[in-house]
Formats: structure tokens, C-alpha cells, sequence
């Protein structure tokens, strides 16, 4: 059975809290009422495993509302499961982690609404630019780090997010990146011993840790695993596989301990030597985001010193 080690899966998690706070278990979450939001008049942004997303205007401001497929809403077991996570997640405020607003109220459908950030997600952003440049994509790798320590770090107990794609990265008109959808997209998919599915959807094999793939014990670390292709994929462009199947990639991964390359041309040395780390097999040997934090901020400061070496040079030679 797949269960995580130490830690408790946030539906767990979500279940223990709401218990301890006295939730109603059917709508434990700040209610919208559907009223202030005329669905009629909303435009559909995406789709994911779960439902669509669609830009509304909430009390004269737009926000994301996202629809639950009726269904997943539909089975009893499945919606609580949901209204839990969502009232963990209604707890979170951090800079790195998208604003959960509030669930619609007496609507006959499950609906739910978040800050809407206006330039998608991290899976748009390298199909449209490709290949970021290196301080951008430190700078990008430090906003996710920074999201992902502040749930690891969450008392009493961790938040481990089980699902970290570029599709769960979204950027707001600002730049900055924000973490998204934590354990929600894991029910929509698989059952596990507590009756909700939980292994990857075909997006997320390419970013599942061997553990997981193995449905060994696991830990904070799969989100290590998970961040190290993300960043791999700033660097590149893309995945550096492609038109492999992302369950074989996960499959090689996890059984021939096959990784990503690492060019010299794309990757500086300090980048490589934290890959490295951060996708290891032994999820022991993993560095927390605490310390990735601490390392991209060392990596940071010696671009931005040689960035600054290369215009003194220029204007030297101007
Ligand atoms: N708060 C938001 N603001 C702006 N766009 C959003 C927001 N949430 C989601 N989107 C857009 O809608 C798309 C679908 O989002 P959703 O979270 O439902 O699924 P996903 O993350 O793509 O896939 P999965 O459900 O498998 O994790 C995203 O890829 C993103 O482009």
C-alpha cells in the first residue's frame, strides 16, 4: 500500500483539523454565496483532472472559480474529501501559495474560488518562451522553494503537495510564481485505502518520484524530487523527454534510475551539483526546501555578481 512516511497525507491531515476545530463536515469552508457570482457570464481558462476553471468577477474583482466534474462532486465520500482539503487550504497564506477564497454556496455544483493569476501557469509560460535564462529561472525555482518549505513546514503537521507540475506553478501579473492545487488533484484520480485516488495522472508520471512510482513509504522528499525536474525543464525549455510516455519515463526512473542529462552548454555547475541532489534515489539524501532555499540564494547572488562582470566588461570595451 502507498503511504506516506512520517508525515500525514493532507486529506489525513485535513480530516484530523477539521475534527479539531469542530468543522461541519459538509461545507467546512468559508461559503461565497453563489449569487455574488453569475457563473452565466464566466469565461473558461483551462481544465484539469478534476473540472474546469473558469474567470469570474467576485464583488467587482476577478478571481478563478473552479468546478468539480459532477462526476467526482457527485460521490459523497469523494466531496468530503474535497470540502477538507479545501479547508486546509483555506488556513494557507504565504506569497508563494495562490489565495483560496472561499466555496459557493447553495450551488448545485461544487464550485470553489481562488485569486486568478493572469499569466497561467509555468507549463504555458515554457511552451510560449522556452528555455528561460538563468537568473530567471533561480529566480522562478526560489518562488517555488519558498511555497513549498512554507507547507513543509506547516504545524502541527507537514503538507506534503504529492502533485508538483508546471501546471501546479501559476504566475501573477507581477511574475511571481505561486503553488497551486495540493493533494486535490491526487483524489480525482485513484483509490487508496481511504477510498480516494492518489498515483499520478498521465501529466504527473513525469514528475513522480521512484518511490512513489514504486507505491513504497514516502515522504516531504517526493516534493524534492518533483522540483528538480521543474527546475530541469526552466533550464531546458521543456521536458527533456518528450515523446517518451510520461508512466515509461516514470517507469525508468524509478527501475533503472534513469534521470534527465545535464549539458554543460544549458546547466552552471552549482545548478547540476542541486539536480543531482534533489532527485537521488535515496529520498534520504535529499536536501529540504529549507536548504535548496539557501543554496538557490547563493546561486543567485553569484549570477547577478557575474552578470555584472560581463556589463563592466562591455562598457570597458565600448
Ligand atoms: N487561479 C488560477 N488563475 C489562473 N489560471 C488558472 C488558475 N487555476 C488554474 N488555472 C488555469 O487552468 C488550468 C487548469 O487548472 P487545474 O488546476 O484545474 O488543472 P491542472 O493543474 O492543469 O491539472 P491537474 O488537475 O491534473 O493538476 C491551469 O493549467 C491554468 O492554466
Amino acid at each position: 500500500m502507498w503511504q506516506p512516511r512520517g508525515e500525514i497525507p493532507l486529506h489525513v491531515q485535513a480530516t484530523h483539523w477539521a475534527s479539531q476545530v469542530g468543522l461541519d463536515s459538509q461545507i467546512p469552508c468559508y461559503e461565497i454565496d453563489h449569487d455574488e457570482v453569475n457563473m452565466n457570464e464566466a469565461t473558461l481558462i483551462g481544465e484539469g483532472s478534476y473540472g474546469e476553471v473558469y474567470l469570474v468577477r467576485w464583488r467587482g474583482t476577478e478571481v478563478a472559480a473552479k468546478t468539480i466534474r459532477s462526476s467526482i462532486a457527485s460521490n459523497q465520500m469523494v466531496k468530503k474529501a474535497f470540502l477538507k482539503e479545501l479547508a486546509l487550504w483555506q488556513t494557507l497564506r504565504h506569497p508563494n501559495i495562490v489565495q483560496f477564497l472561499g466555496v459557493l454556496k447553495h450551488s448545485d455544483r461544487l464550485i470553489f474560488l481562488t485569486e486568478y493569476l493572469r499569466n497561467g501557469s509555468l507549463y504555458d509560460i515554457l511552451r510560449k518562451k522556452g528555455r528561460l535564462d538563468p537568473l530567471t529561472a533561480v529566480s522562478y525555482a526560489l518562488d517555488i522553494a519558498r511555497g513549498m518549505n512554507y507547507l513543509h513546514q506547516h504545524k502541527p503537521y507537514a503538507i506534503i503537495h504529492r502533485d508538483l507540475t508546471p501546471r501546479n506553478v501559476l504566475q501573477d501579473e507581477a511574475g511571481r510564481l505561486k503553488v497551486t492545487d495540493f493533494g486535490l488533484s491526487k483524489i480525482a484520480q485513484e483509490k487508496d485505502a481511504y477510498g480516494y485516488k492518489m498515483t499520478g495522472g498521465t501529466g504527473s508520471y513525469r514528475y513522480m518520484a521512484p518511490e512513489v512510482y514504486r507505491r513504497e513509504s514516502y515522504g516531504m522528499s517526493v516534493d524534492v524530487f518533483s522540483f528538480a525536474l521543474l527546475v530541469h525543464e526552466m533550464f531546458l525549455g521543456g521536458p527533456s523527454n518528450r515523446e517518451e510516455a510520461p508512466e515509461k519515463v516514470a517507469d525508468k526512473r524509478a527501475y533503472e534510475d534513469s534521470r534527465p542529462p545535464l549539458s554543460s552548454y544549458v546547466y552552471p555547475e552549482p545548478i547540476k551539483m542541486l539536480l543531482r541532489e534533489c532527485w537521488h534515489k535515496n529520498p534520504d539524501c535529499r536536501p529540504t526546501f529549507e536548504e535548496i532555499i539557501l543554496q538557490l540564494e547563493i546561486i543567485q547572488e553569484s549570477l547577478q555578481h557575474n552578470n555584472g562582470i560581463v556589463a563592466c566588461c562591455s562598457c570597458h570595451v565600448l
